[in-house]
């Protein structure tokens, strides 16, 4: 019987979410986001379980946070690294949409969200019932539009195309969350998004005055991941 394993985790300066999936039968696993600050406690749980990890994606290239992707590569054999082609990034893969990561007999696929960023992806498992929404959505938020190539106009259609199009029970885990909130849905978002509901030229004023102050990260995190993270700390 096929089963998958999944673990959310939570690196607290930054407030991002990793998230950690694997094929329990053939060990197969994959990281989505990992921090640099957290990444012995991620390569030791992943030790604990016995799995063989051999991809680690970024959703984009993080402007908060140092990504853990280019030393994980150092201390794990056989480790891909992963982005979309259009972040701009060094990887050993570029991602474009339709593509699948597979991991044993599982596989995420990916669809473009861009607009937060140009090279942002979400990642959706193979049964549509999770999807990895890095800072496109956000529970009962959605990404800054402000640095970063960012678009309000091309976020607001990347999630109402490729996002509020799967299926109303599929689970929303979203990169960061600022409150405390882990976990939201295709159904809860496209009903209750405070930003995501309003019209089109309603979603781009809301986005025009934020008014929020850069990350305070940003001037070494960008750099950083645009080589993976990997550089001297
Ligand atoms: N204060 C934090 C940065 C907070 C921030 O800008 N978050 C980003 C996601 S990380 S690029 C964002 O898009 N926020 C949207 C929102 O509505 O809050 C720091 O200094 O790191
Ligand atoms: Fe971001």
């Amino acid at each position: 019987m096929k089963q998958q394993r999944f673990s959310g985790l939570f690196e607290t300066e930054s407030c991002t979410y990793t998230y950690l999936l694997a094929d329990t039968d053939t060990k197969e696993a994959v990281i989505i986001d990992p921090v640099l600050e957290t990444i012995d406690r991620d390569l030791k749980l992943i030790k604990e379980l016995g799995l063989n990890l051999t991809v680690a994606v970024n959703t984009h290239c993080h402007a908060d946070h140092i990504t853990s992707t280019g030393r994980m590569k150092q201390r794990v054999a056989g480790l891909k690294s992963a982005i979309s082609k259009f972040s701009g990034a060094s990887a050993d893969i570029h991602l474009k949409e339709g593509d699948k990561i597979t991991f044993g007999r599982r596989f995420l696929s990916v669809r473009e969200t861009p607009g937060h960023t140009n090279g942002c992806i979400t990642l959706v498992t193979g049964d549509e019932s999770m999807a990895f929404t890095g800072d496109a959505l956000l529970i009962r938020g959605c990404g800054r539009t402000d640095f970063q190539q960012g678009c309000a106009k091309k976020l607001y259609q990347s999630i109402h195309k490729k996002i509020f199009t799967l299926p109303e029970e599929c689970l929303i885990y979203p990169a960061h969350d600022y409150l405390g909130q882990t976990v939201s849905t295709v159904g809860e978002e496209r009903k209750f998004n405070p930003r995501l509901t309003k019209s089109i030229e309603g979603f781009v004023d809301i986005m025009n005055n934020l008014n929020l102050s850069s990350p305070k990260k940003m001037g070494i995190a960008v750099p950083a991941n645009l080589v993976c993270g990997v550089h001297d700390v």
